[in-house]
């Protein structure tokens, strides 16, 4: 089983040991430093369609909680961009901070945010499996958006009042027809690189697509995503499900790309 975390022990900075690939050449997440990312005019813009959606259920899998997709059918999407393919929407889930500081994954010429929703796809038309796409150099399309605190979100509510639901590591629930698309900021402007996934198995498998534009959710509803445990019902112990993020890796040389 999974016998990494986010602690002392078993955190980002011994991953390597069992996970050598975590000292690899493309490495996610980054410190994205806007003025030096090249402005591609070839990049065209992201589309995205998640009119049919199809969430199935929201989980707590120890590392996160995770609202997981029916990708059997060809209709929740992402294309255009940086990708040569549509990738299928397969599960999002949330990286966020202890209370006050910061969660987010990616940083902005070094600025964290409070927390960061990964939307994870997979390139269904080159490779048959999920698993297979996960360990492909194009196979997944990730794509990041920020979350800032200030108003509540309208639409995370029906996430977050869920979470109770999913309290212990391990605990799913059915939590159908949410579409992802009212999780979007109001400007689709990115920036993309090669990169990874930021959990093991650390697969260098990402084709990043961050969102230049965050949105905006109240510390309440940040502080209902610390309420989950990592430990499960059965165990005495209790530890909070909080600051679930890696630290920026190295660039080696890699260019981030802007559409704006
Ligand atoms: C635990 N988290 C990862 C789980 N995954 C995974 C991939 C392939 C194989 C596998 O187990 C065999 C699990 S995953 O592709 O769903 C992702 S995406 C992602 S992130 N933070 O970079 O967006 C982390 C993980
Ligand atoms: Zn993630």
């Amino acid at each position: 089983g999974d016998h990494w975390g986010y602690g002392i022990e078993d955190g980002p900075s011994v991953w390597h040991k069992t996970y050598p690939i975590a000292q690899g050449n493309r490495q996610s997440p980054i410190d994205i430093v806007p003025h030096q990312a090249s402005c591609d005019p070839s990049l065209g813009p992201i589309v995205l369609n998640y009119d049919h959606c199809t969430s199935m259920n929201i989980a707590n899998n120890g590392h996160s909680v995770i609202v997981e997709f029916d990708d059997t059918d060809d209709r929740v999407v992402i294309q255009g961009g940086p990708l040569d393919n549509p990738y299928k929407l397969k599960q999002f889930h949330f990286h966020w901070g202890g209370k006050g500081c910061h969660g987010s994954e990616h940083t902005v010429a070094g600025n964290s945010y409070a927390s960061e929703l990964h939307l994870v796809h997979w390139n269904a038309v080159k490779y048959g499996t999920f698993e297979e796409a996960a360990t492909a150099p194009d196979g997944l399309a990730v794509l990041g958006i920020f979350l800032e605190t200030g108003d509540d979100h309208r639409w995370l509510n029906m996430i977050t009042d869920a979470l109770y639901m999913v309290k212990f590591k391990g605990s799913v629930t059915d939590f159908e027809g949410f579409n992802p698309m009212c999780l979007l900021p109001s400007s689709l402007d990115y920036w993309t690189y090669l990169g990874s996934l930021t959990t093991p198995p650390l697969y260098e498998s990402v084709v990043w697509i961050i969102l230049r534009e965050p949105i905006m959710v109240s510390e309440k509803q940040l502080s209902k995503f610390r309420m989950l445990l990592l430990t499960e019902e059965e165990e005495d112990q209790r530890i909070h499900m909080e600051n679930n993020f890696r630290p920026p890796q190295p660039l080696n040389g890699r260019k981030v790309r802007s559409s704006i």
